[in-house]
């Protein structure tokens, strides 16, 4: 399991451990674990030319240090000091080690204020020693140092600027990426764009949520041996998965299994159907009843003979392409009182629902509309809202995205980070309700089936894509395969 804590979190959890450990060793294994990613992306130290972003805080000393061990590696490193109270420690160490420390005045700075004035090709000493500094093509990284989980965005316009000088050389960010909201993963005006965040101890929010993890690029996690207590946010693996995943005992028959129903499509719709029960026929339940229009019906069982009429289930699927007939597709679900997905256009009709286990599926439209909002405030800020529907409605929310989220009160968030952006392709959706139908019948909780059908389909996605287009079907012909791996 992937976890991520809040800074509220991290912040007691380091005060726990540096209450025991001598004045400074946690920040130099940050440095350190900083140090030795920096030197695999460069493939090494020596000749290589590093530039440090630093700002105020712990986390520019966190950059300092790590420059220092680069330093002594043979690397050219320069710092810039956005700030004139950079950590003291951090920039003696890096001198002492033959980096370069320049102050930056960043009061009024814009980006042509920065340095651009040529490197002679020099030892490092004789660099050091005249302290001239670098084109931004000199560097092969940039390190932003500038805040970390004490910083409150967006990113100052000082340091905004500093970045805009070395724009297009690679980033590595130092815990979080300068000028995100870390604990709600939002972007709110200038912010750092990492290609690697280097981060301590536990990942932090905006590391796996939207919009934000799109400027975290690839996340690696140093361990300093914080202890932590329940996080606020988690992404299930592969093993994880594979835990959860139900598998047929050796008395298993069809019914011991779970039966999953699906009330979808419609006569305007009639495709919805066949793909919530192709999702629906991931082979995890031990059968498939499909209840709809007599036409849609006949369509269903002739593209698929193994599912059956009405009768008694364990979960119902209910609104995908149910049009008009949503609503009393709904009633009649509720009236088995088993748990339900409800997907689509059953969303309108979500308060229903009421105590019943459920698994609302909205994508940011749909979830717009229930909260009254616009969607563009959904996109900007999808946990905040995913968490405020599953207050609301009481029950778990999933909200669709590139990095899906399973919202329920008083559990952490999960978020679903496998997945192909060919996913994002007509019919995906009614794929996704079914199989987290087949999920709830086999008995998993609303919370376990929707976080583990969402990692399902996002993972058959990426099998059937081999990095190419993809329609629905081919995701949910590929999650046998999917399944077939984990538990193999
Ligand atoms: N506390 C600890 O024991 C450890 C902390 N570590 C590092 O320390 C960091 C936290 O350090 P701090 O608490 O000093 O906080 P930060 O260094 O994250 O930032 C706080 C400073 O940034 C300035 N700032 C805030 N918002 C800003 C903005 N939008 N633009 C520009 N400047 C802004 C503030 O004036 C403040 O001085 C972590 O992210 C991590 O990198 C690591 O060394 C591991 C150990
Ligand atoms: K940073």
């Amino acid at each position: 399991m992937i976890r991520a804590h809040t800074v509220e979190q991290v912040r007691a959890a380091e005060a726990r451990l540096l209450a025991q450990l001598p004045e400074g060793a946690l920040m130099q294994r940050a440095a350190h674990g900083l140090a030795h990613a920096v030197l695999d992306l460069l493939g090494g130290g020596y000749g290589r030319r590093v530039l440090l972003l630093v700002g105020s805080g712990d986390n520019g000393g966190d950059a300092l240090y790590a420059g220092a061990v680069l330093a002594r590696r043979g690397a050219y490193v320069e710092a810039w000091l956005l700030s004139d109270k950079a950590h003291a420690a951090g920039v003696a160490a890096l001198g002492q080690a033959g980096g370069v420390v320049r102050r930056l005045d960043t009061s009024s700075a814009s980006a042509s204020d920065y340095p651009t004035t040529e490197q002679p090709r020099s030892s490092s000493r004789e660099r050091a020693q005249r302290a001239t500094v670098s084109r931004r093509s000199d560097f092969d990284v940039v390190v932003d140092g500038i805040v970390g989980i004490g910083g409150r965005p967006p990113l100052r316009e000082g340091a905004a600027a500093a970045l805009e000088a070395v724009a297009g050389v690679p980033v590595v960010a130092v815990d979080t990426p300068s000028g995100v909201d870390v604990d709600g993963g939002e972007l709110v005006g200038p912010h750092v764009v990492a290609d690697v965040t280097v981060t301590f101890g536990t990942h932090k929010v905006a590391h796996l949520v939207d919009p934000a993890s799109t400027a975290s690029g690839v996340v690696h996690l140093v361990d300093i041996g914080l202890d932590l207590p329940e996080p606020a946010l988690e992404a299930l693996q592969p093993a994880d998965v594979a835990a959860l995943v139900p598998r047929p005992g050796p008395h298993a028959q069809k019914y011991t299994r779970g039966v999953v129903g699906v009330r979808a499509g419609s006569a305007a719709y009639p495709g919805a159907a066949l793909l919530c029960v192709a999702g629906a026929e991931c082979g995890l339940a031990g059968m498939v009843r499909y209840v709809g229009d007599p036409s849609v019906a006949d369509r269903v069982r002739a593209a698929r003979p193994e599912v059956v009429g009405d009768g008694r289930v364990q979960a119902w699927v209910v609104g995908s392409g149910s049009h008009d007939g949503a609503e009393e597709a709904l009633r009649a679900a509720l009236a088995d009182d088993v748990p339900l997905v409800v997907d689509a256009d059953a969303l309108a009709f979500a308060d229903r629902v009421g105590a019943a286990p459920a698994v609302l599926t909205p994508h940011a439209g749909e979830l717009a509309a229930m909260l009254g909002v616009e969607r563009d405030e959904i996109e900007a800020a999808p946990l905040r809202h995913a968490r405020a529907a599953a207050e609301r409605y009481r029950t778990t929310v999933l909200l669709k995205g590139r990095h899906t989220l399973v919202a329920e009160p008083g559990r952490p968030v999960r978020v679903t980070t496998s997945g192909t952006p060919w996913l994002a392709t007509a019919g995906a959706g009614d794929v996704l309700s079914g199989v987290i139908g087949a999920l709830l019948a086999a008995g998993l909780s609303p919370y376990d089936a929707a976080s583990v059908g969402s990692w399902l389909h996002g993972a058959a996605a990426t099998l059937a894509s081999q990095g190419g287009p993809i329609v629905a079907g081919d995701a949910a012909r590929a999650l046998p395969a999917v399944v077939a791996t984990l538990v193999g």
